[in-house]
């Protein structure tokens, strides 16, 4: 978009965008997260509010979850309530942004076509035992449950291929920055950033 470089990051749930993105961030990044643009929307001053209390008798996020995460047509029709409004916050963001390099954290990036915006792509990846753990783990989910969530998105390694960088995050925190550092000197190897 225009002269600025905005750069896509995604991957499967819970193999460690956020991670990546804490990392940018710390480190001076513009950093877009979808999630957060998504619990913005259930707030009540948001002009999605009213629409998710129509449909779903509720806005708490919890519960929601409960109903969509096992009911495509419901997903559906909660993503066709958010998604919109999620491209739109990140359009913005990155026309008023003062920084040159703009990142999105977006975990449907592929999915939900936000790799429009982009001009490249970061998948961050992991082998999938350690993501069903890592999912548990976080979510205090069962195994069954974790698998589920997994299954509602694009298999990873169909992401992986349509990236322009991955990222391995299969291992230890400390081989992260690595990585990270590597995909911005190839992002600012012109010397435009
Ligand atoms: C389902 C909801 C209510 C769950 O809220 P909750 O606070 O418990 O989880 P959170 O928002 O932090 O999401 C956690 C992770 O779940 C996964 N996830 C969320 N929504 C979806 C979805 N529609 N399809 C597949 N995976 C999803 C993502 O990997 C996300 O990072 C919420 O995520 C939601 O409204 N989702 C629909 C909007 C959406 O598609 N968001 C994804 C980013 S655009
Ligand atoms: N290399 C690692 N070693 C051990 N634990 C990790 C590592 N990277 C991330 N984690 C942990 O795994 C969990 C998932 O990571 P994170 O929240 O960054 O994933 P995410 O991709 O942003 O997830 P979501 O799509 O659900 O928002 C977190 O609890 C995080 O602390």
């Amino acid at each position: 978009m225009g002269s600025k470089t905005v750069i896509g990051i995604t991957g499967g749930i819970a193999s460690g965008k956020s991670t990546v993105t804490n990392y940018l961030i710390t480190h001076g990044y513009d950093v877009v997260d979808a999630d957060e643009i998504v619990h913005h929307a259930y707030e009540k001053e948001s002009g999605c509010y009213k629409l998710i209390q129509e449909v779903f008798h509720s806005v708490n996020r919890h519960e929601i979850g409960q109903i969509v995460f096992h009911d495509a047509s419901k997903r559906q029709l909660l993503e066709s309530i958010l998604h919109p409004y999620v491209y739109q916050v990140m359009e913005d963001h990155i026309t008023k942004s003062s920084h040159q390099l703009v990142f999105l954290d977006v975990p449907l990036l592929f999915e939900a076509h936000f790799d429009k915006l982009c001009d490249k792509t970061i998948c961050v990846y992991l082998d999938e035992d350690r993501q069903i753990e890592r999912l548990m783990k976080r979510d205090h989910l069962s195994s069954d449950e974790a698998k589920n969530r997994i299954a509602l998105q694009m298999p990873l390694a169909k992401k992986k291929a349509m990236a322009t960088y991955t990222i391995d995050n299969s291992g230890y925190l400390e081989d992260l920055e690595g990585q990270i550092l590597k995909i911005l000197e190839d992002v600012n190897k012109d010397g435009t950033l």
